[in-house]
């Protein structure tokens, strides 16, 4: 059924396709389609929509605008196809898609053109025509909508007065008239006919409106003045209206006569054109008929000629597309050449000013150089003048040149022969310098063999200078000099290295300070000591220098060694030395050091017991408090290192004491700048410094009186300067050259020092039987002590009855007037150092040789504190005040001895100070032998 359907369904639309091409076919008969074509061949016709405008302007001729062509472009074709189809549209008729033309099935526009005959016919059968069809189409263009090509209200085309359609002629040739105005004139209320104006009735008349009105109207206006007489009856109707409506009457039949005419011409076109649809259906029934290879060849013709026609198309499209790209590099090159044109009429312009420049600066150089021109040759003249002038003026010279040029020759002449004469004579020299000089060889000769002699000699020299030296010292140890050494400190950082005093440092001990404030000769001086020790020295260095001193204390020699100098002089580093490290070590460390090692190692032979004391010497006084001066910070520290040694062969003992001084700094109190306390203070460490000069001053001129008391200084040196010890000073200074005057007076100091003669050392060492001997006195002592308690006792038991009066103090202890209880008194002092050593302030009041230096307690009136003065001279202590007057002189030298104890029993309160002094004089150097059991208990009980 369905096949059936579909059979009978292609049937119809091949019918219905036959029907419209037969109807194109008969209105175009130039396009002539044989009937059986196919829906492709009906669309290859149709497709470029010119067939389909050719179409409506043989309906309504006119109605669009001839503008298609054969060579439209696919836009102008699918332009075509719209513009058929809104005028279809426009004729309330159904249209179809454009894509049913370009593919798919044309039954689409089959119907529609199938629609628009249908319409047309019926048109024409009833005179009418539908209003859009009077309007004129144009194909719109590109971009632009699809509307009536008249615009409202400007067309009035007539009609076609044959058809009652619209015609093209009168178009062109009628005014324009207002459809609304035709409606006005036309479309009355019923029976108002009648009551028109004759001024109206002749506008509808004489004017074009009738040939313009549409029949339906005039029919309206006919059948309206009609229906107006009926109504009225026995109303007359107007003359005019009747003469209006002949008018209508005769157009309408103008009208019927022309469209009967116009459908006899159409149905003998329509005949002719059947005829020759029917001889070309016969035609094509042949053709149909005919060859099938001729069918075939055609379509062959058919596809190449399609072939060719799409390859024409794309040579088109690319013949378009290179002239839309030629047009563009037109545009550009034009562009170009706008540009270059402008740039080269700039260029001409800034040509043409550069030229006109140049010119201007050449037409300038040209006046320039016309004028130097002048200028030039008028220069030229004056030069030929002066050419002139210097060739006579030159010939003049030449003239004189050649006079004087005679006068050289010959001179030359008589220097030649002269240097000739000085040749002669210099051969002869040099043959004279040639045997001076044979001789002098053999005088160097001979002064070689001469200073081999000399060099040996000076080799001689030095080792004799070294016995010397050595002999020197032995000799200098024999008289017991004082040996000083000195230091140089070296720059500290931050001082200046060139500003110093120290000139020279020689191996021998010489020491050369320059004054940096005088030149020459007396801006230097020259000291020698026994040895000086460079910036550069080690501490090693100078330890081991000392170090044979110091260890002849353990063979029972005193020894003191003292370091002396300003303050800042580096006395501290030289004695005691940082003892963070090792190698800084100064002297005190190195020294007991030294002498532990060395008892250790001696340990099978002797028995040493080591015992060290520290004292520091304060305003005079047992404690201090710490303040400060601008250079003196401190008093002088004493070290003591006690030795007694025992002989574990023979029992033989010795005693040894070292005594290390690390002294106030030096300078004088003006410099110190201390005021208050603090200038007691510094009057103090004068005083016992220049108390220590003094001493030095009256060693050296060898007084009889040595000033010993004068300070606790000296009293604790007294051993070691007055006594058979062996004494050293180091004597530091400061190179800086502000130090200058404070080195100077140093020095000098150092010098008498050197000088101080204190006899051959002795070294205390004791056979067993003066041991034994002392023993027996120390058991003698205390049995005396025991009875001496006893007889105080007794003297106490007495005094209450008795009061008894105190007129000396002694060590804070009251002496009784009696003189039988004098020598107790004495005697209990003596022993009673036992209590006192354990103080070291008491132990500083101790000599060396075990005098009770209580006795020096014993205060002399004479020395009133205020009686000393600053009395230091410029070099450094003082010029010999002697204070020794009373009897701090005399104790100064006190030795416990059996005879002092008797000397002691004359003691009375009146002449204690005589006494001692008398005593101190005849005894002072005897009977050694008491020393003993005092330094015993020192040694023991004090340390
Ligand atoms: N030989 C040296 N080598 C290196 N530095 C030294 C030397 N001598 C001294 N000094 C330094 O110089 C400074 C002063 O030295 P020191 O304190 O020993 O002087 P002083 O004479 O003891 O002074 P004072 O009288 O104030 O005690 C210290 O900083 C010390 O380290």
């Amino acid at each position: 059924m369905g096949s059936v359907d579909g059979d009978f369904e292609g049937l119809q639309a091949a019918d219905r396709r036959a029907e419209v091409i037969e109807w194109l076919n008969a209105l175009l008969p130039e396009y002539c389609l044989p009937l059986d074509s196919s829906d492709d061949e009906l669309r290859e016709l149709l497709s470029d929509g010119t067939v389909l405008c050719h179409i409506v302007n043989a309906l309504i001729p006119g109605v669009l605008e001839e503008s298609w062509g054969a060579y439209a472009s696919s836009d102008q074709h699918a332009g075509h196809v719209k513009k058929f189809l809104a005028v279809v549209a426009d004729m309330g008729l159904p249209g179809f898609s454009v894509k049913d033309l370009e593919e798919g099935s044309m039954s689409g526009v089959v119907d529609c053109l199938l629609v628009l005959r249908e319409s047309v016919s019926s048109g024409l059968r009833d005179g009418t025509s539908k209003a859009p069809l009077r309007k004129k189409w144009r194909v719109p263009e590109t971009g632009e909508p699809l509307v009536p090509g008249v615009a409202q209200g400007k067309t009035s085309p007539g009609e076609d007065k044959r058809n009652g359609l619209p015609d093209p002629k009168s178009q062109q040739k009628t005014p324009i008239f207002n459809g609304r105005k035709l409606r006005e004139i036309f479309q009355l209320k019923r029976g108002s006919y009648a009551d028109l104006p004759a001024a109206k009735i002749s506008e509808m008349m004489h004017s074009n409106s009738l040939d313009n009105a549409p029949t339906q109207s005039l029919l309206s206006v006919v059948n309206g003045i009609l229906d107006e007489s009926i109504e009225r009856k026995k109303g007359e109707i107007p003359h005019r209206v009747v003469y209006l409506l002949r008018k209508v009457v005769q157009e309408i039949e103008r009208r019927l006569c022309i469209q009967a005419e116009h459908i006899r011409s159409q149905n003998v076109i329509i005949k002719t054109r059947e005829d020759k649809y029917h001889s070309k259906i016969k035609a094509l029934e042949i053709l149909v008929n005919g060859t099938n290879e001729e069918n075939q060849m055609a379509i062959n013709r058919l596809q190449i000629i399609k072939e060719e026609k799409s390859k024409i198309e794309e040579k088109r499209k690319l013949g378009e597309q290179d002239v839309a790209r030629l047009m563009k590099e037109k545009e550009i090159s034009e562009n170009t050449i706008a540009s270059l044109k402008k740039e080269m009429e700039v260029m001409t312009s800034m040509h043409e000013q550069q030229l006109q420049k140049i010119e201007l600066t050449a037409k300038q150089m040209e006046e320039h150089l016309t004028t130097k021109i002048k200028e030039v040759e008028s220069l030229l003249v004056q030069s030929n003048k002066k050419i002139e002038e210097v060739e006579v003026a030159s010939l003049l010279k030449s003239q004189l040149w050649n006079k004087k040029e005679g006068i050289f020759q010959k001179y030359m002449n008589s220097q030649q022969l002269y240097v000739k004469g000085l040749r002669i004579s210099s051969w002869s020299i040099k043959n004279e310098m040639h045997a001076l000089e044979m001789e002098l060889r053999d005088e160097m000769s001979n002064f070689g063999s001469g200073l081999k002699c000399l060099v040996d000699a000076a080799e001689n020299y030095h080792k004799v200078l070294a016995e010397n030296q050595k002999l020197f010292n032995e000799v200098q140890e024999l008289k017991g000099n004082i040996r000083v050494y000195c230091r140089v400190r070296p720059f500290l950082p931050g001082q200046d290295k060139k500003s110093t005093t120290v000139d020279y440092i020689g191996e021998n001990g010489e020491l050369l300070i320059s004054n940096p404030f005088k030149q020459g000769k007396d801006g230097h001086r020259m000291f020698k000591f026994n040895k000086v020790f460079s910036p550069f020295s080690s501490q090693a260095e100078v330890f081991s220098d000392i170090q044979p001193l110091i260890r002849s204390v353990l063979d029972g020699f005193n020894v003191c060694i003292f370091a002396y100098g300003q303050t800042g002089s580096g006395k501290t580093y030289t004695m005691s030395g940082p003892s963070t490290s090792k190698q800084d070590w100064g002297v005190n460390y190195r020294a007991l050091n030294d002498l532990f090692d060395i008892s250790l190692s001696r340990r099978n032979a002797f028995s040493y017991e080591v015992g060290v004391q520290m004292v520091e010497i304060y305003n005079e006084q047992a404690n201090r408090a710490v303040g400060s001066t601008a250079l003196n910070e401190r008093s002088s520290r004493i070290l003591t290192v006690h030795v007694r040694g025992l002989d574990v062969k023979n029992g033989s003992t010795s005693r040894g004491c070292l005594h290390l001084i690390d002294l106030a700094g030096s300078e004088r109190v003006e410099r110190s700048e201390a005021t208050g306390d603090r200038l007691k203070e510094a009057q103090h460490i004068n005083k016992s410094l220049s108390a220590l000069g003094d001493v030095i001053f009256a060693l050296a001129q060898k007084n009889a009186h040595v000033p010993y008391r004068n300070s606790k200084l000296t009293q604790v040196l007294q051993s070691s300067l007055g006594g058979q010890a062996k004494t050293l000073m180091f004597v530091q200074i400061n190179p800086d050259v502000e130090s200058y005057s404070e080195t100077i007076s140093t020095l000098k100091f150092a010098e008498r020092v050197s000088g101080v003669e204190l006899g051959a050392a002795r070294s205390n060492k004791e056979g067993k039987d003066i041991k034994e001997l002392l023993e027996q006195v120390a058991s003698l002592k205390d049995t005396i002590v025991r009875k001496d308690t006893e007889i105080e006792q007794l003297q106490l038991m007495k005094d209450k009855v008795k009061s008894p009066s105190f007129a000396v103090n002694i060590n804070g202890a009251s002496m009784p007037k009696n003189s039988n209880s004098d020598l107790r008194s004495v005697l209990s002092i003596t022993t009673n150092q036992q209590s006192q050593l354990s103080d070291p302030q008491s132990y500083a009041e101790v000599n060396r040789d075990g005098g009770p230096t209580s006795y020096t307690d014993i205060t002399p009136t004479c020395l009133d504190e205020a009686d000393f003065e600053d009395n230091a001279s410029e070099d450094g202590f003082s010029g010999g005040t002697d204070y020794s007057v009373g009897c701090a002189a005399g104790a100064s030298e006190n030795f416990i001895t059996n005879s002092s104890i008797q000397s002691h029993k004359e003691w009375t309160t009146s002449n204690i100070q005589t006494k001692t002094k008398g005593y101190c004089s005849e005894d002072s150097k005897s009977n050694e032998s008491s020393i003993e059991p005092i330094d015993r208990r020192l040694f023991t009980e004090g340390i």
